[in-house]
């Protein structure tokens, strides 16, 4: 699913030169449940920010389900983020004055083909039934508590179908019990043969992981 060969990002602004990876290397295989921790500023976010095709390394090579994206333009990354990847974030990024179907729908209010974009409106209840909200579906995202929030968020990631689900501390914001929840969840799409890569500071979360990679000072330092 995942190549990287080298990858470094430098970040330049107007005082200092700040080198956030430095010639990372890895692999994920499909199918994997990644963790990826280390403590505050080592890198974690810039790195999950190139594989989602969020931001451009500085150097090395970016293999993604076989494609070779290093050199890929904004747009054509565009196109393979919204194919093949589906984002949940700390602070959920939903839109909290529409409602659950209309968050879940963002993604797809673009699509271009119309049968498609039926078929994914008809797969919205399905998977808010299985995130347990479907009774929520009309409620306006405000009103809804941190865990209902974060399911309507994992939904509107999964609308699209993506092999692989990209989550930035996405417990973060939420108390133990609920950040369980929300972590069985993703083992259940885990175990379903999704990719998901958990950054994470908190061993609670990556202990649900099947491999843990801690990256320091913007290099990978344990994989196991
Ligand atoms: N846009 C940017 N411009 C300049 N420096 C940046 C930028 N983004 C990140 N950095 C720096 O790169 C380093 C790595 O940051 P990053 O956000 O990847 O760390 P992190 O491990 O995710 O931290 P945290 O756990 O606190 O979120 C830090 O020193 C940070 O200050």
């Amino acid at each position: 699913m995942i190549q990287l060969e080298e990858i470094t990002k430098t970040f330049n602004t107007k005082a200092v030169s700040l080198q956030a990876l430095h010639k990372v290397s890895l692999s994920i295989k499909e199918g994997e449940f990644v963790a990826i921790t280390g403590t505050s500023g080592s890198g974690k976010t810039t790195l999950l920010n190139i594989l989602g095709c969020l931001d451009d390394q500085t150097s090395g090579k970016y293999f993604l389900a076989g494609e070779d994206v290093s050199n890929y333009n904004k747009a054509k990354k565009a196109t393979i983020r919204n194919e093949l990847i589906g984002f949940v974030l700390q602070d959920f990024a939903l839109v909290e004055h529409y409602t659950v179907k209309q968050n879940m729908m963002l993604p797809v209010m673009y699509m271009k083909d119309k049968k498609m974009r039926k078929e994914r409106q008809q797969n919205m209840e399905e998977l808010l039934t299985k995130l347990g909200i479907v009774h929520k579906i009309k409620e306006k995202t405000a009103l809804l508590s941190g865990g209902q929030k974060q399911r309507v968020a994992i939904g509107r990631a999964l609308i699209n179908e993506p092999k692989l689900i990209l989550a930035d501390e996405p417990t973060g914001a939420l108390d133990q019990k609920t950040s369980q929840e929300i972590m069985e969840i993703l083992n259940k799409l885990y175990q379903e043969g999704k990719t998901v890569i958990v950054v994470t500071h908190d061993p609670f979360v990556a202990s649900y992981c099947s491999r843990i990679i801690q990256i320091e000072d913007g290099k990978i330092v344990s994989d196991s």
